[in-house]
């Protein structure tokens, strides 16, 4: 290998066709191409089975930006980047893209997790308090009936104060939660097994106890074997009437199967942005029902949202630049507890 003379870091962009254009603004590109002696155009698609270009870079990078669609770092992968001492992921979950043969070689990961969080917190909060006001029955009584305040007869029972909120796991996101949750007049119950002390004027509970008392249930789990369907028929059913779901986690989370009766029934609403599977069947009632919000995952990747992450990992390059620990390093052992 030809001798290195600039100290900046070499980098190489891995993720997928279309995702550096919705992540990277010019001043982030501008940003990189100080930081880093590489062109922060050069995008591998596919490290697999990488063309002479790609090859180049990747045996000279040192640091590698990851993101959505990005090759898995496999032994293979790495065995052709011998200078690789990073990889910062400006997106979530690591779990698709690292392996453990990156710890093994003593390479430090950062996910952008933690600025995925806040937008995905945004949305479960704006959920939380519109499902209290009943928001999306109110819209549609007054489109339907063009009257004042048509609903105002029935709602009993409706509002946020001193409503009983479940936050099921102190995840980053669920974390979040509870933060912006603080100032408003509601009881808030947490379950996560991982958690021994809740934050100050939360509850901890079991999940069985959260959801036989909260009026709505948020879900922050990650995705694992143990968080499986672990909203179930019995959790369901001991939600009170007229109680919401929110899951912007995933879809396999809850068991969505036994939640649709609930749902036809009118018993539960439900505000979805995750499903099992994503996208739906065409004639799945989840569409249609007026009880039921669902989007289709843009909680945490909606348009400039996923700016945040790219300021999050050009911060975590700039530190490595400087020689600093990462903010946010992500060790092996989070694999087993985290999304
Ligand atoms: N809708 C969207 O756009 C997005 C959804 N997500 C999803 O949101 C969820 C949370 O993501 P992060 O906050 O990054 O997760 P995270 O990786 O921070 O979660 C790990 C934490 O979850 C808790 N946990 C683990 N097992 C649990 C269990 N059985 N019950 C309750 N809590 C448990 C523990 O406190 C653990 O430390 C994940 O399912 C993730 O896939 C993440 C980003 C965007
Ligand atoms: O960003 C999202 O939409 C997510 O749900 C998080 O995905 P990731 O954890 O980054 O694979």
């Amino acid at each position: 290998m030809p001798p290195i003379t600039d100290t900046r870091p070499a980098l190489l962009l891995s993720m997928g066709s279309g995702i550096a254009e919705r992540l990277l603004t010019d001043a982030h590109r501008d940003r990189l191409a100080a930081l880093t002696r590489t062109d922060p155009h050069l995008v591998a698609y596919d490290l697999d089975s990488p063309g002479p270009a790609v090859a180049a870079a990747l045996a000279e990078a040192e640091i590698l930006l990851t993101c959505w669609g990005a090759t898995p770092l496999t032994a293979e992968v790495l065995d052709r980047a011998p200078r690789l001492k990073a990889v910062v992921h400006a997106a979530g979950s690591i779990k698709h893209h690292i392996t453990e043969a990156c710890w093994e070689r003593g390479i430090t990961v950062t996910s952008a997790a933690a600025a995925n969080a806040l937008p995905v917190a945004e949305y479960t909060v704006a959920a939380i308090l519109f499902a209290g006001k009943r928001v999306l029955r109110s819209a549609q009584q007054y489109a339907a009936l063009r009257t004042d305040q048509p609903w105002v007869e029935e709602s009993a029972g409706w509002g946020n104060y001193r409503r009983t909120v479940g936050i099921v796991g102190a995840s980053r996101i669920g974390r979040r939660v509870l933060d912006l949750l603080r100032p408003f007049d509601l009881e808030v119950l947490l379950h996560d097994p991982y958690v021994t002390t809740p934050p100050p004027g939360v509850e901890l509970v079991g999940l069985d106890e959260l959801c036989a008392r909260s009026s709505i249930v948020s879900v922050h789990a990650p995705q694992l074997p143990a968080t499986y369907r672990m909203i179930g028929a019995a959790q369901l059913a001991s939600m009170p009437d007229g109680a919401t779901l929110v899951n912007t986690s995933r879809g396999s989370l809850v068991d969505e199967d036994a939640l649709l009766p609930h749902l036809t029934s009118g018993r539960l609403h439900a505000v979805l942005d995750v499903t099992d599977p994503e996208l739906p069947a065409a004639d799945s009632p989840l569409y249609t029902l007026p009880n039921v919000l669902l989007t289709p995952h843009v909680a945490g990747s909606l348009g400039n949202e996923l700016h945040r992450m790219a300021d999050q990992a050009l911060e975590e390059i700039a530190r490595y630049g400087r020689g600093e620990p990462f903010l946010e390093e992500v060790r092996a052992d989070d694999l087993t507890r985290s999304a």
